[in-house]
């Protein structure tokens, strides 16, 4: 499991991390915004929560989830789940199907970095490759022209959305206190660098 603050580069650890071990990765969050672009019931409902950067109800998010570990990939692979849980009650739900991880990650990133990372953060949706306007801008005009930014990145929103982070993570932290890493880290023009 991965966890950290929006913006502090689960979806980069992600990629590292499924390229080396061949985990089938799991974004809470993606799956989220794919409920959303299909035009589900559960999508329209999460929607809002999203926008308000709040948690999307547990009835929303634990039987997504869920369903989606236990599909065959997930299970001969190995797994890499990426924003959930978020909270006790979701880490609970997963306790009581015997659902553990070997190692929970935690990145810990200042706030002025996440903030600026967030508004400069740009998709390119024909590739799904993600940007920055300053630290990782993109290689040419016909990829800068087509740049979509997502609806919650916004300044006003990252602020609620951390504050909704720092409310739920102490309680994950104590309950995978025993396989938990933290990423220590040195900060480089808005990267980090081990
Ligand atoms: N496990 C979860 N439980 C409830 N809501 C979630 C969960 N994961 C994602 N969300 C919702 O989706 C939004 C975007 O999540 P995500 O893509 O992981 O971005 P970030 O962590 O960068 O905010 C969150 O602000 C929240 O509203």
């Amino acid at each position: 499991m991965i966890a950290g603050a929006p913006a502090s580069g689960k979806g980069t650890q992600c990629e590292l991390i499924k390229a080396k071990y061949g985990l089938v990765h799991i974004s809470a969050g993606d799956l989220l915004r794919a409920e959303i672009a299909t035009g589900t019931d559960n999508g329209k409902q999460a929607k809002e929560f999203m926008e308000k950067g709040q948690l999307v109800p547990d009835e929303i998010v634990v039987n997504m989830v869920k369903g989606r570990l236990l599909q065959p990939d997930a299970q001969e692979k190995g797994w890499l789940l990426d924003g959930y849980p978020r909270s006790y009650s979701q880490a609970m739900a997963l306790e009581t199907l015997g659902i553990r991880p070997d190692i929970f990650i935690l990145l810990d990133v200042p706030d002025e970095l996440l903030v600026e990372r967030v508004v400069g953060r740009r998709l390119d949706p024909e590739t799904g490759k993600i940007y920055h306007l300053k630290y990782s801008p993109p290689e040419n005009e016909e990829i800068a022209s087509r740049l979509t930014q997502r609806f919650d990145d916004t300044e006003e929103k990252v602020k609620l959305r951390l504050q909704t982070h720092y409310q739920n993570i102490e309680s994950l932290v104590s309950i995978y206190e025993d396989v938990i890493v933290k990423g220590k880290w040195k900060y480089h023009g808005g990267r980090c660098i081990r």
